[in-house]
Formats: C-alpha cells, structure tokens, sequence
C-alpha cells in the first residue's frame, strides 16, 4: 500500500500517523504517540480499526527527550510491514516571515528553518531531526513541512506589530501565533458540527502541555495569544506565557544570569512545572493535595479566562467557544473552572455532558455554545502533504 507518514513533535509528545494514500484519497492506517517523555514514556499505537499495536512504556531514561522519542518510533515503525512510503510530512512550528503556506523540502529550505531555531528552541530542532533522518535514509522520498505560523498569516499589520522601531517589524520581529495546524483543522470541524457558530465568532482554546488560544472569524485566525515565539500568551506545562520583559532583564542585569540560562529557565524548568515545584502535567497537579499544584492550576485557570477576554474583544464578541488539545479534550475540572470563569460572558456548563466528554458540554440557556472537539494536527498535515505532491509541478 502507497503510504504517507506525518510526524508532529511536540513540546512533551511525539505524535505520528500513517495513512494509505489512492489518488486524493487518505486512508488512516495507523496512529501513535510517545507521550510523557522524560517523566512516564509511554509509546500507543493503534490500527485502523482501533486494535492496539502496541503499549509500552519505558523508563524515564531511555526516552528522556524528543530525540530518543524520534529514535524509539522509528525503530518501532521499521516493524511494519505492507507499506511503501511515497512522503512524509512534517509540522514545522516557526516558519518566520518566509513561509505563509506548506512547503516541500530541499536543503535550502532546511537550512532557512534552521535559521529559526532560536525563535522555537523546544520544538524546532526536534521538528527538523526526523526530516534530516529522513532525507538520509530516503533521499528520493518528497518530504512537506506545514507549519504552526502559516494559518494566523494575513492579520493586520497593527495588531501583529510591537510597539517597536518599525525596523524590527521589517525583519520580522512581530507576532506570529502558533498551533496553526490545530486551529485550522478545528475550524474545518466546526464547519461540520456546528455549521452556524463555525460562519461566527469563535474562541478555540488549545490547552496542552503547550498552549494557546485563537480567535476565529468565520474561520479565520483573526488574533491568538502566542506572539514572535511559542514563550508567550497562557502558562504552559513548563513556559511561562507572557511575561513582562522587565523580568528577563532583571534574570540577565541584575541576577546576572546568561541568555541561555534564561531561555532554559523560561522553555524547561517555568509554566506549571515551575510555579508547583512538582510537575509540567495537569493530571499531577489535579491529583495533588499540595497548595503549589492548587495555585498552579489557579494561575492557569485565571490567565486562560483573562485571555479568552482579550480575544473576545478582538471579535467583538463571542458565539462559540471550542476546547482542544490534551487538557482541552481531557479534563472536566478545568473546563469547567474555565467556563465558570465566563459566566460574565453568557456561558453556562451542562456539568453531565462536561463529565461525559460531550461533543456540546453547554446548557441549552448558555448565550455561549462550548464544544469539546479532539484535535488532528496530523490529519491536517496529511492533506496538506497529498496536496503537494500530487500538484502538477510537484
Ligand atoms: N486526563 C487529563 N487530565 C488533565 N490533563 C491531561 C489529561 N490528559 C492529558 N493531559 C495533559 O495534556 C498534556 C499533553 O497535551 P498534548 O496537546 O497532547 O501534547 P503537546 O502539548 O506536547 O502537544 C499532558 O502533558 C497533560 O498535562
Ligand atoms: C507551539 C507549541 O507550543 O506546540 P506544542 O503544544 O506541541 O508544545
Ligand atoms: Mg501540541
């Protein structure tokens, strides 16, 4: 079977998928994780029909970061039998001011991505390894990036400038917003499950170990809380959103700690992890009869509802509110904490379809509809990657 692999590294996660490709057509044969990496590793992956291939995991040591994830999912994936890869496709998280739309793979185009790093230290080494491994085992196969950035291109230029010598905007200091491939993919899914709020105003809160909100007009990204880096907007399992940056001069003037120790502070060792002392994982914090883990969650809860504030001024106002992404998908308690904390906004729970996971977890009286819709950053980059290839001069 013709065959199509998506890798999506993420901050704590590995995601990948593979779909069965005839013509336009995609068919998902696999999809797995590694998640918990460097704290409980765990590598699941089902079939098609939802059979479980395998489930295992590792102690914190042998996958202690994304590369050793990367290793152990090839590694795995190499097992398969029946598919012969025609393209890989991979999400990218900055694409600078370069890059508006996915891009097929050369080594020029590599080298550009890399000159972003810097801006996207956590994700962007770990999104371009698997595509040099790739380009070396498989040279003749086309690989696509997609990236984060691409969906929230095209705002105006007063809302994604700083109030900075315009020089820098020109060289590409502005905000670029993140978790495109998210937003875009819960976009097309509001279309199907919620037609009318989809042609609204939307709030899509993607809460995962990395965060952030966007806010959708009829579909498009028309503000989100991540800015030049995915350091900034909502605190996160291990960054601290936004932060005045007195406080990074204070780290470096005053504390008379180096950059790097700071963008290490601020990537690894902030965010929930930080603030508890204890971990980057909601479910710990949930679990935890520690005031730090409660105070954590409460800055997270606040700072998410004061967001969604700021986005529903950049609407004008709100009809939908849609949570995605790991916590977003998968805890009742903070969404339900988030939704009370927008009652100012006419949103009101339905606290049995909260508890259940429903599609629509709203009151039928709620002047806010709010939906639970599971992401699919890969389903996205997948079509995106068929695209390409299968275009005419491709
Ligand atoms: N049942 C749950 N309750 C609370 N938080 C959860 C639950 N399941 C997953 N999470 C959170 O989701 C995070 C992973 O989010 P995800 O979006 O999948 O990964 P990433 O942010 O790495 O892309 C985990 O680190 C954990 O904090
Ligand atoms: C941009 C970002 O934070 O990505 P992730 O949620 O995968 O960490
Ligand atoms: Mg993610």
């Amino acid at each position: 079977m013709d065959a199509l692999l998506v890798v999506n590294a993420g901050s704590s996660s590995l995601k990948f998928q593979v779909f069965g490709i005839a013509g336009m057509d995609l068919t998902r044969q696999i999809r797995g994780k590694i998640d918990g990496i460097g704290t409980k590793p765990r590598l699941q992956a089902t079939a098609a029909d939802g059979s479980r291939l395998i489930d295992q995991t590792y102690d914190a040591k042998a996958v202690r970061d994304l590369p050793t994830a990367i290793a152990e999912a090839r590694r795995w994936l190499l097992t398969l039998e029946g598919f012969k890869l025609r393209a890989v496709g991979h999400r990218v998280v900055h694409g600078g001011p370069d890059y508006v739309r996915p891009a097929l793979i050369d080594a020029g185009v590599l080298d550009r991505l890399a000159s972003y790093q810097d801006l996207a230290p956590l994700h962007q080494p770990n999104n371009l390894a698997p595509i040099r491994m790739a380009m070396e085992i498989n040279p003749g196969v086309p690989q696509v990036a997609c990236f984060d950035t691409a969906f929230h291109r095209g705002h105006a230029e007063h809302t994604d400038c700083y109030a900075l010598p315009r020089a820098f905007y020109d060289e590409g200091v502005r905000r670029y917003g993140f978790h495109g491939l998210s937003y875009e993919y819960i976009a097309e899914r509001l279309r199907e499950v919620a037609p009318r709020a989809a042609r609204g105003r939307v709030i899509v809160a993607h809460l995962g170990s990395g965060a952030s909100m966007c806010a959708l007009r009829e579909g498009r990204s028309v503000e989100s809380t991540m800015g030049f880096t995915a350091l900034d907007g909502l605190p996160m399992g291990t960054r601290p959103g936004q932060l005045d940056p007195g406080v990074v001069l204070y780290l470096i003037l005053q504390k008379g700690m180096k950059a790097q120790a700071v963008s290490d502070l601020l990537y690894h060792d902030a965010g929930l992890k930080g603030l508890s002392g204890l971990s980057n994982d909601m479910r710990d914090l949930l679990a935890s009869d520690d005031p730090h883990a409660a105070l954590a969650v409460a800055h997270f809860v606040y700072r998410c509802v004061l967001n969604a504030g700021m986005l529903t001024a950049a609407l004008g106002g709100v009809d939908a509110f849609v949570f995605t992404a790991g916590v977003g998908e998968n805890s009742a308690p903070i969404r339900a904490r988030i939704v009370e904390g927008l009652a100012w906004l006419g949103a009101e729970l339905d606290p049995a379809a909260n508890e259940a996971g429903a599609m629509l977890i709203s009151a039928a009286a709620s002047r806010v509809a709010v939906h639970v819709l599971p992401t699919d950053e890969e389903l996205m980059i997948a079509r995106h990657t068929l695209a390409l290839i299968s275009a005419p001069n491709a």
